[in-house]
């Protein structure tokens, strides 16, 4: 048992000074003004901290098979980054290879993740369409806890799925309950591109953000959009990058369709120049999709997050070393895409966010852990503070400042692309399931001790554009 002792409250409803009492089946057992520490019970001090609860990151890619290689953190090493960043869940990407069935795979990342220290869940791939697909979908979302599927429209030859099987998985994943997810990116476009750019002889990481600019991404969020409102099932777009992705979005809520928008720290804070320069490793290691973009793309996010039009954060944590980097130093199309940041989601949307006004901490809360529980139906078991909520709780210095450096981080890559960043909001304790697992700087995450979060399906209406 663990006792949360004098510390302030906040949740995306509101703040107020209580503490919380931990049980020993890992749930909040009380929540009180005051609550007198039962006899054995460890207490935590909460004094001068916000309690809030722990964050979900509801975009990793943990040791993913990408590009010719793997991602480098594994479901250990990077659910522990995560604890130490106040990170208590994470929902990862199953990717069923053309060979293997969806349940297969499920069941492959499934023992792939025994090893995870925090508490996650799979979003399914669907990366192409047949009577299989169809009856494996409903296998995932019944019998094994699935309730969310990911479709990427970017990756031609590689992951892409064409419109056709993506209407067929929306509908499919609507009559069962689940939502779909998706990279909103033209990979045909962007495959043209690329293609123009190398005969061009630009091979360099500086031509991966010409060969993605703005529009690939607002005419795929646009279409995916289109489409989900054909059926009028709803969508959730993962990264969204620019201006015109939070555009497609906004304007589709307000026509009543039911899209939600993901927002990765790292987009709030980068631009385009990341790429500019003579170091080209330095350059690949902000190698990711959507690449980053120019500045203005950036108010846009924030508008959208302040005005609760983009509901999420994630991290996209998919981390490869330089080694890995260096597969694509003669062509940039071979640099595997992606970058880490689960560690650094909180403190640098606190330093940028609610540091600066632009959110509540309410709203910090409700975009970093309790949105997701809602839109992926774990809420209030993940994303609350309510008696009988998993004690899964982060105690956060809103004052507090550190330095990012690969130096000290726990994430298992040689880089962070926040290096040398000051930022101010720290994790100072973390719990897990009334555990405390991050305490100052001392990481006591255990290895396996994450479980699985079976997510069920929830029927919602069929919701077609007015
Ligand atoms: N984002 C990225 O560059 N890598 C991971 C795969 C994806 O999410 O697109
Ligand atoms: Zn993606
Ligand atoms: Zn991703």
């Amino acid at each position: 048992m663990l006792h949360v002792k004098g510390g302030t409250l906040v949740t995306a409803e509101g703040s107020k000074r209580a503490d919380i009492l931990c049980g020993p089946d890992g749930k909040i057992a009380h929540v009180a003004s005051t609550i007198e520490t039962p006899t054995g019970c460890d207490v935590v001090d909460a004094a001068g901290l916000l309690v809030m609860p722990g964050g979900i990151d509801p975009h990793t890619h943990m040791e993913m098979p990408f590009m010719g290689t793997i991602a480098s953190d594994d479901f250990y090493t990077g659910t522990a980054a995560g604890l130490a960043g106040g990170t208590t869940s994470i929902i990862d990407f199953v990717i069923p290879d053309s060979r293997t069935s969806l349940v297969d795979a499920w069941k492959a990342w499934r023992q792939k993740a025994q090893k995870s220290a925090a508490d996650y869940g799979f979003h399914v791939a669907i990366t192409h369409w047949n009577d299989q697909i169809y009856h494996d979908m409903k296998t995932l979302v019944e019998q094994c806890g699935v309730n969310s599927f990911k479709h990427f429209m970017a990756y031609k030859n590689a992951l892409m799925v064409e419109d056709e099987a993506f209407l067929h998985s929306m509908r499919r994943a609507a009559e069962l309950g689940a939502i779909c997810t998706v990279h909103a990116e033209n990979g045909d476009a962007v495959a043209y591109l690329q293609q123009d750019l190398l005969s061009e002889g630009r091979t360099g990481p500086e031509a991966h953000p010409v060969s993605r600019p703005p529009a690939v991404e607002g005419e795929a969020a646009h279409r995916a959009i289109t489409l989900a409102g054909l059926l009028g099932v709803p969508i959730y777009i993962v990264h969204v990058s620019t201006q015109e992705g939070v555009k497609a979005i906004s304007e589709a809520r307000l026509r009543g369709q039911e899209v939600y928008g993901e927002v990765l720290p790292q987009h709030l804070v980068f631009d385009e120049s990341v790429y500019e320069g003579s170091d080209w490793l330095k350059a690949a290691q902000y190698v990711m999709s959507p690449p980053f973009r120019p500045k203005h793309h950036q108010a846009a996010l924030w508008g959208g997050m302040m005005s609760g039009q983009l509901q999420t954060t994630a991290t996209d944590h998919c981390c490869f070393c330089a080694p890995q980097k260096e597969m694509g130093k003669t062509d940039f199309t071979r640099i595997p895409n992606g970058t880490p940041g689960i560690e650094d989601r909180m403190s640098v949307l606190w330093h940028y966010g609610v540091k600066t006004g632009k959110l509540s901490p309410e709203q910090f809360v409700a975009l970093t852990s309790t949105n997701t529980a809602q839109i992926f139906n774990i809420y209030p078991q993940k994303g609350s503070l309510e008696i009988g909520a998993d004690a899964d709780i982060v105690l956060w210095d809103p004052d507090a400042e550190r330095t990012i450096s690969a130096k000290t981080h726990h994430q298992n890559v040689d880089y962070n692309i926040y290096e040398g960043m000051t930022v101010t909001g720290v994790a100072k304790k973390t719990i897990s399931k009334g555990h405390l697992v991050w305490n100052e700087g001392d990481l006591r995450a255990v290895r396996g001790a994450g479980q699985y979060i079976a997510r069920q399906p929830k029927s919602r209406n069929i919701r077609k554009p007015l």
